[in-house]
């Protein structure tokens, strides 16, 4: 689904990606561990179309990434600094994305909110950190995704919430969603993964 041929991303003398290729599978779960700035973060940012690679190519679904496409389609994303309106509420906010592309009901909103344990009607600028979390995984969730790429996704989730979101992703995952999460919550999120990999010295390394 995903192939990354040759990924490079380097900053004037500083090399983050050195080299890497992989292929990412449909209906399957990728965890991707690694040290606090080893290029995690980066990596999904590249895959996602947010950030150009140096160098190599993404291809998914037969599609070069930048050439053929712009940014995935059918993605959904959760990484830091995302945007959400204060003054709207959950739903409003994911009323406001699907405007985008359309894929969404209005009971695929709810089921989302539903799914993450977020039916507050209070609006965004009064959420707690763990509140806006949820939403951020609702909003990366409710069209159903053939692509999820997750930044941390368990950060400021209580117990009762990450057993949502396992259940979420294994939801995804029988829909044939692949889904590739860079997280250091070994404890939580390593039992959910097909394949377990680390970023090490700008390169992927499978570890199972
Ligand atoms: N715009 C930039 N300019 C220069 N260096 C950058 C830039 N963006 C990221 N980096 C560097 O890329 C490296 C990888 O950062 P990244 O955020 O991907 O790490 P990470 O593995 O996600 O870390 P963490 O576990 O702390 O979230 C870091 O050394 C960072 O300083």
């Amino acid at each position: 689904m995903i192939q990354l041929e040759h990924i490079s991303k380097k900053f004037k003398k500083k090399t983050v990606l050195n080299d890497i290729s992989y292929t990412f599978e449909a209906g399957k779960i990728y965890g991707i561990y690694g040290i606090n700035g080893s290029g995690k973060t980066m990596l999904l940012r590249i895959i996602s179309g947010l950030v150009f690679p140096t160098s190599g190519s993404i291809i998914i679904n037969g599609k070069t990434l930048h050439k053929e496409i712009s940014f995935p389609d059918h993605m959904g994303l959760i990484i830091e600094n995302m945007e959400l309106q204060p003054q709207l509420t959950a739903f409003e906010n994911l009323e406001e994305l699907n405007k985008i592309n359309h894929y969404a009901t209005t009971s695929d909103i709810q089921d989302a909110l539903r799914k993450i344990n977020l039916e507050s009607n209070e609006k965004v600028k009064k959420f707690s950190l763990g509140m806006k979390q949820k939403l951020n995984i609702a909003q990366a969730i409710f069209e159903t995704p053939q692509l999820l790429l997750l930044d941390e996704p368990t950060n400021a989730l209580d117990t009762d919430t990450i057993g949502c979101l396992k259940a979420i992703l294994e939801d995804l995952k029988k829909k044939k969603s692949c889904i590739i999460i860079a997280t250091h919550d070994h404890q939580n999120i390593t039992s959910l993964c097909d394949q377990i990999l680390e970023m090490k010295e700008g390169n992927l390394y499978d570890k199972n």
